[in-house]
């Protein structure tokens, strides 16, 4: 009930502060923005069953968000970082439509898919069995979310598992109290060693931070032209001593000139071999010694897959690593590197290369990762704001007041309020779909009229709150308000009639739910537009008539004859 209940006090909000406050707007005739409230409204009832519809609702949404970032997978994105992982898991969502609820039964063909796709992205299998087994024991049982479809319950656990497989935090660089921070790079010939010194360096320069980088690589002549290149490219010292001194010389040379300088951070380039052996090794270990490092971080390649989790784990053995840099992320396309390495080595993933350029080094952070595996990105963590604002009880009580047309002003401002805590509105507005033409100046004055209401329901008392008639019979009542809260009469009086309106559309709205089955979007979605666009005479004077009976009505329990806004 929770969706009906937020698209119809959210298209009674939009009508109301849209409505009878703004200029030249007759108070019952709906306004575009209203429309397009209800219309959203009726999109997403398409989906909803009987119960949890507010949550449901929100989904409705990423369904539809879900729709567009598929679509643009297909097109766009698919051949990008990660794309052939998201349409395996695609496969696993696509089994559970029309299914009431997960069961031990029902998840066994998705959890085959995300098997598949996860060994298929060139995860380790001891990481898959652990990341499908988590899976499944949430999928079936606890942890699910009230209200919300299986498909979607899924995606949601798995999203979540994601994260904590990518190590859940961003795990940021640690610098140094006093003195450099002294930043060791290690790794294989051809991961993009060289080039992630200076990109860390133009990394670190906008954060305010200077660098020196030193040019280690004593075996490969060019590697220190290119490091000399790089450095010039982002402005940062190099440090050479060309390739007859030993590295651990030339690290100790270098740090002694960096402290000299007053550097803040020291980044040491070391030499690539194609493969792990021994002199590498103990090299690197040598140059740890000298440096006493900050960070030693493994530069590995993700387009080397799970390999490139068990170098990190080598590497971490024997000469003690703090974290990896993953580069070339750009070209890949299955992400076992970045779903295996934190998982399989106990390290995290720092940073990110994502290009050739000098600016396409970035923070990993791992929900992000995981956003864009789903194709979910933001909408996720919009659904969880949403559940944290909307309490299950209370959209229960608020469902047994709709129904017997009893929402009051309390109510009123409770779902003002949670729809603002949701977010701004333009935010709120913008995670609708068919809301995209709702330009800024309507929104700032729907948010200005939504002040303005909570401003006179404020100036209410409690009595006055739970009871709109006594406001109805009431004028002396009204122009008090107008005066506690600075607005004018007109202005009170317009926002009581609001609320019976609400009442009415709400009841009715609610009404169509209730009544047997769900109505399909075409025949809702009709519904609602031959009521916006009726003439004279039809749904919407029925609609009319009913909210000024309910007046009259409040009207009759007082002993003058006269309807709304008589002396008492
Ligand atoms: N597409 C892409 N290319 C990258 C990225 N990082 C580095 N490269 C490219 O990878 C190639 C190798 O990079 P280098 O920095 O020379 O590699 P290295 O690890 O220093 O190599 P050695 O000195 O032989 O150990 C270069 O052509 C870089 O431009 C990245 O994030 N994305």
């Amino acid at each position: 009930m929770e969706a009906m209940q937020i698209s119809a006090t959210a298209s009674s909000h939009f009508s109301a502060t849209l409505g009878p406050f703004s200029t030249n707007r007759s108070p019952t005739k709906p306004t575009k923005l209203a429309t397009s409230w209800a219309s959203s409204a009726s999109t997403n009832l398409a989906s909803l069953s009987s119960r949890n519809l507010f949550t449901r609702e929100i989904w409705g949404w990423v369904n539809s968000k879900t729709a567009t970032s598929r679509r643009e997978m297909r097109g766009v994105v698919r051949a990008e970082m990660f794309g052939q992982l998201t349409s395996g898991l695609e496969a696993a969502w696509t089994k559970l439509k029309g299914e009431e609820v997960l069961t031990k039964e029902n998840i066994v063909e998705p959890m085959r898919d995300i098997r598949r796709a996860l060994l298929e992205a060139d995860v380790s299998l001891p990481v898959v069995r652990r990341f499908v087994q988590a899976v499944s024991d949430q999928a079936v049982g606890v942890g699910l979310i009230r209200g919300v479809k299986p498909d979607q319950q899924l995606v949601k656990i798995v999203n979540d598992e994601l994260v904590k497989l990518m190590g859940g935090e961003v795990s940021e660089l640690v610098f140094s109290k006093s003195g450099p921070t002294v930043i060791l790079l290690a790794g294989l010939q051809g991961v993009g060693k060289t080039t992630v010194c200076a990109k860390l360096a133009n990394y670190l320069k906008k954060q305010g931070k200077s660098s020196m980088l030193i040019a280690g690589d004593v075996y490969r002549p060019a590697a220190i032209d290119q490091l000399v290149i790089l450095g010039e490219q982002v402005g940062v010292p190099v440090y050479t001593a060309g390739t007859e001194v030993k590295p651990s010389e030339i690290a100790k040379q270098g740090l002694e000139e960096a402290k000299k300088k007053k550097i803040d951070v020291v980044i040491m380039d070391t030499a690539g071999r194609l493969q792990i052996d021994k002199g590498m090794m103990d090299e690197l270990k040598e140059v740890k010694k000298v440096l006493n490092p900050t960070e030693v971080l493994l530069v590995v390649d993700a387009m080397t897959g799970q390999e490139a989790a068990a170098l990190v784990t080598t590497f971490n053995v024997e000469i003690g690593i703090t974290g990896a840099i993953l580069t070339k992320l750009d070209g890949d396309s299955r992400g076992g590197a970045a779903l295996s390495v934190k998982e399989v080595s106990g390290k995290p993933i720092k940073l990110v290369g994502r290009g050739e350029r000098m600016e396409d080094l970035e923070p990993f952070y791992p929900d992000r990762m995981a956003g864009r595996i789903l194709g979910m990105g933001d909408v996720l963590s919009f659904v969880e704001k949403a559940q944290e604002v909307m309490r299950q009880e209370d959209a229960e009580e608020l469902q047994k007041k709709i129904m017997s047309a009893k929402f009051d002003f309390n109510d009123f401002l409770k779902q003002t309020r949670a729809v603002a805590r949701m977010g701004s509105m333009t935010r709120v507005i913008g995670m609708i779909p068919g809301m995209g033409k709702v330009t800024p100046a309507q929104v700032r004055e729907a948010e200005k009229n939504l002040k303005l209401m909570e401003a006179m329901i404020e100036a209410m008392t409690p009595e006055e709150r739970e009871k709109p008639e006594l406001l109805a019979e009431s004028p002396d009542r009204r122009r008090r308000i107008a005066k506690d809260s600075g607005k004018t009469e007109q202005q009170v009086s317009q926002l009581v009639a609001q609320l019976f309106q609400m009442r009415v559309r709400m009841k009715n709205l609610m009404g169509i739910m209730e009544g047997g089955s769900i109505p399909t979007l075409s025949n809702l979605e009709n519904a609602m537009k031959a009521e916006q666009a009726a003439p004279p005479g039809t749904a919407r004077r029925k609609r009319r008539s009913e909210s000024r009976r309910q007046f009259a009505d409040s009207a009759s329990t007082r002993p003058s004859p006269r309807g709304f806004g008589a002396k008492n």
